[in-house]
């Protein structure tokens, strides 16, 4: 059991290579791809299942206990993306919500001290999640993706600069596109990590990928 809300210096440190995974993203097993990320070094997961062929009722529920044990047995959080009914049912580490979501201060009522994500696309909306009782902010799309079908027009790393620069302190990750090619510039912009779909669950040698995000995230916070 967690006692307190999470300190922005963990929550920084989970944030440096964040995984997020769905079955519609995998090519293989869903959890032979997070065991391999997790072998990686991945700091933290969002069980994200959305997009065509997404999962329903028990087999959702069944490859969210899958995923959150092979989190467990690494010591790495599991968060749920959208679902606070099943985050709660399976007592995950937290929630990740957007704008179009439960609104984020109804969700922190219902989740206690748990982990709580929001998204945000201006600096109205970070002020209000902040407010709203965020531990971090998840910015983006930075760069354009094929992961979200309905995702936001990209804004590039300085979305991360002018929330900096306008005072937003809280935990910041970046997402959207990022590649191991991008992921320094976008710390570099403020971010205290990259979360990452594509380039690691659709690599060729996953581990690696991840292993590269990782040395990354470390070299650019330190
Ligand atoms: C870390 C992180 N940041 C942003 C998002 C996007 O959330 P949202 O805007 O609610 O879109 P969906 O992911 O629900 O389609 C995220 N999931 N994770
Ligand atoms: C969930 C989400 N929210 C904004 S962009 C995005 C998808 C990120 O996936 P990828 O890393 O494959 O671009
Ligand atoms: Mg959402």
């Amino acid at each position: 059991m967690r006692s307190g809300r999470i300190e922005d210096a963990r929550m920084r440190q989970l944030l440096q290579t964040y995984l997020v995974i769905g079955s519609p993203n995998c090519r293989e097993e869903p959890l032979r791809v997070l065991e391999e990320g997790l072998a990686g070094g991945v700091t933290l997961v969002q069980f994200r299942e959305k997009g065509p062929g997404a999962l329903t009722g028990e087999s959702l529920r069944a490859l969210a206990l899958q995923l959150q044990a092979a989190c467990r047995r690494r010591g790495v959080p599991f968060l749920v993306n959208d679902d606070v009914e099943l985050a709660l049912a399976i007592n995950a580490d937290g929630v990740h919500v957007g704008q179009e979501d439960e609104v984020a201060v109804r969700v922190r009522a219902r989740i206690g001290d748990r982990i709580l994500g929001v998204s945000a696309h201006t600096l109205a909306e970070a002020e209000a999640a902040v407010h709203h009782g965020a531990d971090y902010l998840g910015i983006g799309p930075i760069y354009p993706t094929a992961s979200k079908a309905d995702a936001e027009a990209p804004q590039g790393p300085g979305i991360l600069r002018m929330l900096r620069a306008s005072g937003i302190t809280l935990p910041l990750v970046g997402i959207g596109g990022i590649t191991t090619e991008t992921a320094g510039e976008v710390i570099r912009a403020g971010a205290d990590g990259v979360a990452v779909i594509s380039a690691i669950t659709q690599a060729a040698n996953i581990r690696e990928a991840a292993s590269r995000f990782v040395a990354i995230s470390v070299a650019e916070s330190s």
